[in-house]
């Protein structure tokens, strides 16, 4: 199994030498042979470790004792530990999120944190080759389209680094047996045989077929996956030029193509101009719509075999309209125009965490570098040390000022939405970002403002990222 894994590493180039590496680690077989399989390679590669264990809180004692014995275990091999807790209920509770959802949520954050704090180069997790398979086998028969198909990246960017997944070559039955080996015996989470978790049943059920089949069939999957994420950044790209002279016309809620110069092109192109299509309007969210290809298929087919004008409704508001040559796609207009709004009140922002407006949502990080990027216009960051109290997003009121970033004197925000030419539906759904005495600190999109503006002296940065198709434009 070592060489397996060496040579995988090696191929994806996944560590670099001297680098600091976060280790994910739950207590259970993958992560812990994972952490102990660095451990013994440490000198080799000259790399600094951090083995990182949250505690979810979930499964009372149980978790707890996970936690205790992942740090007993580094104490034992002279490995930097971080243990963290998280509060997965109040998660759920305060973005309305499933109970996986708010726990992956929260581990990641955590993960983010230490990656921080540590400057770590990686956060290395424990996924392997029979996850792989689970993951793509759920995700075809679920129906997914392009890179969608394909399973976990062996690498992708994430906090200050990237992710890496060296197990992916090898199966849980070499890590267990690796385990074994080692004298490791893991914790073990009776939620893994739960049969009511859709991955369980494919590891009952599907795997040992397969396995019976091949017994290398982790390998298959794994090429296979490389090849659809590479197959489909190409044909993406070449769709994405193409729709260039598709496009007759575009806003954020709106885009308006010609169904003559989309046929005219081959298949697999005009597929991905739909999900593309379908992806900018649902502004990247809903990944269970555009994501599937049932619903690409069914526009393609309306659009190229049948001649029958009028509507389709697909999932989220998305209307698709046809008229002679033109097809409509509209995302909630309607809904966009009565529903987004906060009303008059005010959303306090989570900070760090994730704040959920109608048709937007705002990212907040506290990092501690700030970025080498120039930010886009839905970024913004400030000295987090300055702030001292909540932040708040809402609605323009009369009279609002800014005192924009480098002035000495304030503006009238009318005045900077008549210069920016913003019409007036738009200017009634904008969001504001206010400190806790309601003064303006930046308007997205738009201009970012004065107030807690980063200095030489800022130790710590807030970064706000708004994504909404509501107004202004996205990224
Ligand atoms: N509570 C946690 N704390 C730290 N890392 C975690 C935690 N849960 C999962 N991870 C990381 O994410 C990887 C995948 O998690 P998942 O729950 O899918 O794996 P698993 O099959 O339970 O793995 P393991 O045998 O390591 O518990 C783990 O191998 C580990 O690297």
């Amino acid at each position: 199994m070592e060489n397996m894994v060496e040579r995988f590493i090696q191929k994806h180039r996944l560590i670099p030498k001297g680098a600091t590496i976060v280790v994910g680690v739950s207590g259970g077989p993958d992560s812990m042979a994972l952490l102990y399989f660095l451990h013994q390679r440490r000198q080799f590669w000259n790399i600094k470790l951090i083995a990182c264990c949250v505690d979810h809180q979930l499964r009372g004692e149980d978790s707890r004792k996970d936690l205790l014995f992942v740090e007993t275990f580094c104490q034992q091999y002279g490995i930097a530990f971080e243990g963290k807790t998280i509060d997965v209920p109040q998660i759920m509770q305060d973005m309305g999120i499933s109970v996986e959802t708010a726990a992956r949520l929260g581990r990641y954050q955590a993960f983010e944190e230490v990656m921080v704090k540590q400057q770590a180069d990686c956060l290395a997790l424990g996924h392997h080759g029979d996850d792989q398979i689970e993951t793509m086998l759920m995700r075809q028969v679920r129906g997914s389209f392009g890179a969608a198909r394909a399973g976990m990246p062996v690498q992708r960017t994430f906090a200050n680094g990237y992710i890496i997944r060296p197990f992916l070559s090898v199966t849980k039955e070499q890590i267990e047996q690796y385990c074994h080996n080692a004298g490791i015996v893991p914790r073990i989470d009776p939620s893994n045989f739960s049969e009511a978790i859709t991955r369980n049943r494919f590891r009952k059920h599907v795997l040992p077929f397969l396995k019976q089949e091949n017994p290398l069939v982790h390998l298959r999957f794994q090429e296979d996956s490389e090849r659809i994420r590479d197959d489909s950044l190409y044909l993406d790209s070449l769709a994405q030029e193409k729709l260039q002279s598709v496009v007759v016309e575009q806003s954020t809620t709106h885009m308006v193509i010609s169904i003559r110069r989309l046929i005219d092109t081959p298949i697999p192109l005009q597929r991905r101009m739909i999900h593309l299509i379908l992806k900018y309007l649902y502004n990247h969210d809903h990944k269970e719509a555009y994501h599937q290809s049932i619903h690409i298929e069914e526009v393609l087919y309306w659009l190229s075999v049948t001649k029958s004008s009028g509507e389709r409704h697909l999932p989220k508001g998305l209307l698709v309209k046809r008229s002679y040559d033109l097809c409509h796609f509209i995302i909630g207009k309607e809904e966009a125009r009565q529903t987004f709004s906060i009303g008059s009140s005010k959303l306090r922002l989570t900070i760090p965490g994730l704040t959920k407006a109608p048709l937007a949502r705002v990212l907040a990080e506290v990092i501690h570098t700030y970025p080498t990027d120039s930010l886009n216009p839905n970024e913004f960051i400030c000295d987090f040390d300055l702030l001292e109290g909540p932040l708040y997003l809402r609605h323009r009121k009369p009279g609002d000022r800014l005192r924009p970033l480098g002035m000495k004197g304030t503006k009238k925000v009318k005045d900077l939405f008549i210069d920016k030419k913003i019409d007036r539906q738009d200017r009634d759904r904008w969001l504001f970002l206010v400190d806790q005495g309601d003064q303006i600190v930046w308007i997205p999109f738009l201009r970012r403002g004065e107030l807690y503006r980063v200095t030489s002296r800022t130790k710590r940065f807030l970064k706000l990222t708004i994504e909404t198709t509501a107004f202004g434009r996205t990224f």
